[in-house]
């Protein structure tokens, strides 16, 4: 059995922190943090292919387009790749756009990546080292005592290069120091490494030293990471010259919960990728954080109004798709398949327009209250055609939502359920989804709506061919018209106290039927000089047939005519007329 039935013989639950006036469960997140993206670093480095220059660049500048204003870029002693795309940034990046970089504690390759960087306009050198218990004694074999020394050590390294040699005092320097491991770190033992690291570079209020501070895996409840924050921001000296990092890894799952429960707990920035990409299951998600923080009417300060444009650079450099699930972003978050969540959209966009017209008189702020959709997908450039999309598990809503974002028909309830019965038999036989444009003709087709007046359909038995009105006396409609059944050109007349009352009791006394209308709209479509009408009427007969037509036409009247016209043509097709 590969799995155990006593799990606990080989793992152990994660320790709580003793933090017994914890703070930040009662706090709100009220702002954007600072963001790093460190999707050309972390991301990158866990690429199958890591990336070329050329999408290096292709993916700096949508970064920048997006907003970052800080962006690690590479891992400049790992290759000459990374190396010269850290050149092509710092000479290319807009002057508020900070480039980072990162070494590990090792002289020559922090020499290596200071040198990656001369001329920088902004630039932090960040540099890392693990402190837990498991990563001194399994991978360094350093005692507490060597590491702090060895992080400190570095850090002077990285001043005296950078900040206190005075041919790099065109550069605005920042240092960045990563506790690795820190979320498996004793925190007291975090805590004493970064107050030495502190001292060595002496930071100030306005220049502060940013502590990063990893979950590099993430091993307990997001709740527990927030504690960890907590306790160190509240416990490290001069709080006011750090900047406090995260950067969450999401090995439970948990990274945008941790990220964010985090934030509460002090944090002042959080470094992520695009997506989630990185090591393993991935670093953070920053277009989730950012979008989190939007739907609560924070301002994130970047700029995903072009999701598409950003899916795309994603997945082209990174080589791997945005999950259809993603938040947000995934091609399917903002589709709805299913009846009950297609009926309550298309009920709440119904409801939101009205809300819309109603505020240009009243000025009253509209807010977003849509079921099942907590952001706008046009926010981010999504349209709403997109969101309902049918298959045999939609309902009426669905396809009525359709057939009104494509062909500018407002069905009435009546006729939505009537025809959601056509659209299921079809779904049902596809096995698949329906398109928009399958959808579109399958209406078309069922109720033989010609928008030109030349459509030929293939079991059309009934054609309306021409026809004049009079009026015989007041309020009284006469109606002479040229129908063709079967091919054949037929004229008929009848009359009635309107024009539709007319054209109906002269079908009904030619076909010797009953026709009764059960139920008439009307509504226009398209724009003034371009505007139609379109008509839609139930009929019932006596030998209780009930059946739906639909018309389109310039002249309202006609429009009405085209429905019974289109009525005959459905109840020739199953058999009910000849
Ligand atoms: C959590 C993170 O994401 S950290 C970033 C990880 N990113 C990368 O590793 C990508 C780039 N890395 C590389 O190109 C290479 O690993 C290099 C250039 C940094 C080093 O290459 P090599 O010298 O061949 O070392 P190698 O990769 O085999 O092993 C790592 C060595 O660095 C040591 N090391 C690991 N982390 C650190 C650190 N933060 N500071 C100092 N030394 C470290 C290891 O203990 C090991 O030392 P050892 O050889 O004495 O046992
Ligand atoms: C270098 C550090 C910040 C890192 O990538 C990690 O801990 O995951």
């Amino acid at each position: 059995m590969p799995m155990l039935s006593d799990p606990s013989v080989k793992y152990r639950q994660f320790p709580p922190v003793h933090l017994p006036n914890r703070q930040w469960p009662s706090r709100t997140i009220n702002k954007a943090p600072r963001w790093l993206s460190t999707d050309l670093r972390d991301g990158n480095q866990s690429l199958p292919d890591p990336m070329s220059i050329d999408e290096k660049r292709s993916y700096f500048t949508k970064l920048v387009e997006i907003g970052f204003k800080e962006i690690e870029v590479a891992f400049p002693s790992a290759s000459q790749t990374d190396f010269d795309f850290t050149r092509f940034a710092v000479e290319t990046a807009p002057a508020d756009v900070s480039i980072q970089v990162l070494s590990p504690c090792r002289e020559e390759l922090i020499k290596r990546t200071v040198e990656s960087l001369k001329g920088a306009k902004k630039a932090t050198v960040h540099i890392y080292l693990a402190t837990s218990d498991c990563f001194r004694n399994v991978v360094f074999g350093l005692t507490k005592e060597e590491s702090k020394n060895l992080a400190v050590k570095c850090t002077k390294l990285v001043r005296q290069l950078t900040k206190d040699d005075p041919s790099q005092s065109g550069t605005i320097w920042d240092f960045e120091f990563s506790p690795e491991t820190f979320s498996d770190t004793n925190l007291d033992y975090a805590i004493e490494v970064c107050e030495a690291v502190k001292a060595a570079w002496e930071p100030s209020v306005e220049q502060k030293i940013i502590f990063n501070l990893p979950a590099t895996v993430e091993m307990a409840t997001p709740n527990i990471y927030a504690d960890q924050i907590e306790y160190f921001s509240t416990n490290v000296t001069e709080r006011e010259k750090i900047c406090i990092s995260l950067h969450p890894h999401n090995d439970r799952g948990c990274s945008v919960a941790a990220a964010e429960l985090a934030q509460m707990a002090g944090a002042d920035r959080v470094e992520g990728c695009l997506f989630g990409n990185g090591e393993r299951t991935g670093n953070v998600d920053l277009v989730t954080l950012a979008l989190n923080l939007y739907t609560q009417g924070i301002t994130p300060k970047l700029d995903f109004s072009d999701i598409g444009s950003v899916i795309d650079i994603v997945e082209k450099c990174n080589k791997i798709p945005v999950h259809a699930r993603a938040p947000y972003g995934g091609s399917l978050v903002v589709c709805a398949f299913s009846g009950s969540h297609q009926d309550a959209i298309k009920k709440g966009f119904a409801s939101h327009e009205k809300k819309l017209i109603e505020a240009q008189s009243t000025g009253k702020r509209v807010h977003w209250e849509m079921p099942y959709l907590p952001l706008d997908p046009a926010d981010i450039g999504r349209t709403y055609e997109a969101i309902i999309r049918v298959n045999s598990q939609s309902g009426k809503g669905g396809s009525a939502w359709v057939i009104l974002r494509n062909l500018e028909l407002d069905l009435p309830r009546g006729l939505q359920v009537a025809f959601s019965k056509v659209v299921q038999e079809r779904a049902e036989v596809k096995g698949q989804e329906l398109t928009n444009e399958e959808l579109c003709d399958l209406f078309i087709n069922e109720y033989y709506i010609d928008y030109q007046g030349d459509e030929v359909f293939k079991d059309q038995q009934y054609k309306l061919v021409d026809y004049s009105i009079s009026t015989p006396a007041k309020g009284l409609k006469q109606i002479d018209a040229e129908i063709e059944i079967g091919g054949k050109s037929v004229k008929i007349e009848g009359r009635g106290n309107g024009q539709l009352s007319a054209f109906n009791n002269a079908l009904a006394k030619y076909l010797n039927i009953d026709l009764n209308v059960k139920h008439y709209h009307e509504h226009s479509l398209g724009e003034e000089s371009n505007a139609k009408a379109a008509t839609y009427i139930e009929i019932s007969s006596s030998n209780k047939i009930s059946r739906w037509g639909v018309g389109v036409h310039e002249d309202v009247s006609q429009a009405s005519f085209l429905s019974l016209i289109s009525i005959l043509n459905g109840l020739h097709r199953s058999g009910e007329i000849n």
